[in-house]
């Protein structure tokens, strides 16, 4: 890989960007206490008014993130259905497995779990994000993994899950990033462009 700095007139690329953003929030997520308990009531506000049979795309944690693992059991409890990514080769979307709370998750890719329920098409989709801003643009671990997904999903809805603290002025965007349809934080719902609140809870 080239020096990103060996030629100090040339301004840093979007990419040296979102490295060194990824590399700050990973060591600010170290530091920062966080409680996931209201971003839980968050997705269950959300997804109360959601009809029974749309697909519910959910997170896993990995280390650091914060754990919505009470937020599925609950939507589940409740009738919805919840499917997990399983995380494919690198340059395929993700794949997502209808989830089944008594049914034993299985070692992935990068440290992730995933359950072995039949493969299922979300109509609403959790993304976890590293950084996101006011457009609703997310910067994640920079696989592209979510891109790709919500690519070839471009009937779902995506909400990005994350801190008031992620929050930043203004990511680059490539043109491969995809907007989020909304960001989710302990403190409010932010829609993207063009995206009313109730065109997230829709069927
Ligand atoms: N909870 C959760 N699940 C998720 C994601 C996520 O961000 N969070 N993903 C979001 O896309 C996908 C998994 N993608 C990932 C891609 C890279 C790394 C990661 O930690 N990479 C290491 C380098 C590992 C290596 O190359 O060997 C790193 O960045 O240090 C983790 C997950 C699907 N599932
Ligand atoms: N739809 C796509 N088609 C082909 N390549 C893509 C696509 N989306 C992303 N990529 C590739 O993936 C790489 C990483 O993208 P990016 O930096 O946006 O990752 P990220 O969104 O932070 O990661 P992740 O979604 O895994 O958390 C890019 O350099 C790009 O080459």
């Amino acid at each position: 890989m080239a020096a990103p700095h060996s030629f100090p007139d040339q301004p840093p690329s979007s990419g040296d960007i979102k490295r060194t953003l990824r590399r700050e929030v990973r060591l600010r997520r170290e530091r920062t206490a966080s409680d996931a308990a209201s971003l839980c009531e968050g997705i269950a506000r959300l997804c109360g008014s959601l009809p029974s049979a749309t697909v519910i795309g959910g997170i896993w944690p990995l280390p650091g993130e914060p754990d919505l693992r009470p937020a599925w059991t609950a939507l589940h409890g409740a009738g919805h259905v919840v499917a997990l990514p399983e995380t494919t080769p690198r340059g395929e979307p993700l794949r997502f497995r209808r989830w089944d709370p008594r049914q034993p998750m299985l070692g992935g890719r990068f440290g992730t779990s995933h359950p072995d329920g039949p493969v299922l098409v979300p109509g609403l989709v959790f993304v976890p994000l590293l950084a996101f801003d006011d457009r609703c643009h997310r910067l994640g671990y920079g696989g592209g993994y979510y891109d790709r997904t919500l690519a070839a999903l471009p009937g779902a809805r995506a909400v990005g899950v994350g801190f008031e603290w992620q929050r930043v002025p203004r990511l680059p965007v490539e043109p491969f990033d995809v907007p989020l349809s909304a960001v989710l934080t302990e403190k409010r719902l932010i829609p993207g462009q063009g995206v009313g609140v109730e065109d997230l809870v829709s069927g």
